[in-house]
């Protein structure tokens, strides 16, 4: 008796609804690799989003100031490699495959080669922690979009690992390196009733704010989840410094918003981190430590809306000023991907006390965003991994064996 070698996958391999996952699919924003790719990368962007024409032109300047790229790009290879590195340090040898909302390598053509390669099981990890429609449902719209664009619904799917805004080690970093900065303010001569620790993030619309979570977890006030999480990301850093430094207990602090870009007449989420800068100055403030807790890593949006304008706005009015990293490739935020990334390959939970374990006081996320989650308020894209992916299916020519076939939740029994 011999085994005769087959070059066909054995039975049941092509089914991409068969538990476990081929690769993990890490989903970036994308930025400009050079001065040409600037103005194509922001209307990729703003594509149908009614981004006015002069906050392109504007915002063309950031990047081309800064040699018309965005470290984005060099910051999510590393990323990626940090994590399979990590995840092969722990015996799990699944690849990390790296894709972009924005600009190349797409979604859509790291897909396409996944599933030429037999990948057809995909986890999907974003590079954004917070639950709103732009840090959210947007990446499980590109994963539908990867999916519809290349005829691989019913051939391939593609979940969705929950926002992160709670783990250990994504917060870690925050705490010690604002416990840096307040040291360094107290060797300038600032004492912590000189000090504001300003924790900032993206501003989005108030009506996506207000619509950010879900409903059906409780998320639904003013401001939404996405307002609640940072506010709760804010605080647990504030606790762990105030360990490291008890004389800095009940410093002064406020959540900001920074990089509006929609149009004066349409309210995004305020201050803006300017204004309150300026405002600090004035009633004699001596110094601020600036936080981005709304951001993985030091992109475009990190190093010129906060190291070249909100300094600016610091040196201007005579303030002291520090800005904290973001995570990045910190060994803590990486191990706390990777538990998040194991506990969904293998089932595990991460301990309390592990980098993956949650810290902050918030709202746990399902595995699957809960009904209506982050709705898209403009119109009804596909996606995937949410419990009612199915109706953003609606009226698109696709079966819905194709759609079961493809994992994706929610289709009704007819
Ligand atoms: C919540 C949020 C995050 C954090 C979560 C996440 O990371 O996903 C984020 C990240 C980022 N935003 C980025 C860049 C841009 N965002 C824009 C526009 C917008 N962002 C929005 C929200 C967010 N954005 C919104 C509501 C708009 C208006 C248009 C729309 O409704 O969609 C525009 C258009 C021009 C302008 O600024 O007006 C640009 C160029 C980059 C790349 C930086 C680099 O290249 O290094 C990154 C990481
Ligand atoms: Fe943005």
């Amino acid at each position: 008796m011999s085994t005769v070698a087959s070059t066909q996958p054995a039975e049941g391999t092509a089914d991409p609804t068969r538990p476990g996952y081929d690769a993990i699919l890490l989903a970036g924003f994308g930025g400009p690799e050079g001065p040409d790719d600037v103005m194509p990368f922001l209307r990729n962007v703003t594509r149908g989003r009614g981004i006015p024409d002069e906050r392109l032109v504007e915002v063309s300047h950031h990047y081309q100031a800064l040699g018309g790229r965005s470290p984005i790009n060099e910051q999510n290879r590393a990323l990626r490699a940090a994590l399979e590195t990590e995840l092969q340090r722990r015996g799990v040898d699944t690849p990390v495959l790296w894709g972009n909302r924005n600009w190349a390598p797409y979604l859509s053509d790291v897909v396409t080669e996944a599933a030429a390669a037999g990948q057809i099981r995909l986890l999907g990890l974003a590079t954004s922690a917070y639950s709103s429609y732009s840090s959210c449902r947007q990446y499980r719209e590109d994963f539908g979009r990867a999916l519809a664009d290349t005829g691989l619904v019913g051939r391939v799917r593609i979940d969705k690992v929950s926002p992160y805004f709670a783990v250990r080690g994504f917060v870690e970093p925050f705490v010690d390196d604002t416990a840096a900065a307040l040291r360094s303010a107290a060797e300038a001569g600032l004492s912590p009733a000189d000090v504001r620790v300003i924790f900032t993030t993206h501003s989005i619309p108030n009506t996506m704010a207000d619509t950010s979570g879900s409903a059906s977890l409780g998320d639904h006030q003013p401001g939404g989840a996405y307002v609640t999480q940072h506010l709760a990301v804010a605080r647990t850093v504030l606790d762990g410094v105030a360990r490291q430094l008890p004389e800095t207990e009940g410093i002064g602090w406020q959540l900001v918003y920074q990089s509006r870009s929609g149009p004066p007449s349409v309210p995004w989420l305020d201050p803006d981190i300017n204004d309150v800068i300026e405002g600090l100055a004035g009633e004699g403030v001596k110094g601020v430590v600036v936080v981005p807790i709304g951001f993985v890593s030091d992109h475009v949006e990190v190093i010129w809306d906060l190291d070249h304008e909100a300094a600016e706005t610091a040196q201007e009015h005579g303030l002291w000023f520090a800005r904290v990293p973001t995570p990045g490739t910190d060994p803590r935020f990486v191990a706390a991907l990777a538990d998040l990334l194991v506990r969904r390959l293998d089932g595990s939970d991460p301990a309390d006390d592990a980098p993956g374990g949650r810290v902050v006081a918030a709202t746990a996320r399902p595995d699957f965003c809960a009904p209506a989650c982050c709705v898209n308020a403009r119109v009804r894209r596909p996606t995937t991994a949410a419990q009612d992916s199915a109706v953003d299916w609606d009226g698109l020519d696709v079966r819905p064996a194709q759609l079961v076939a493809s994992g994706i939740p929610g289709v009704a029994a007819s």
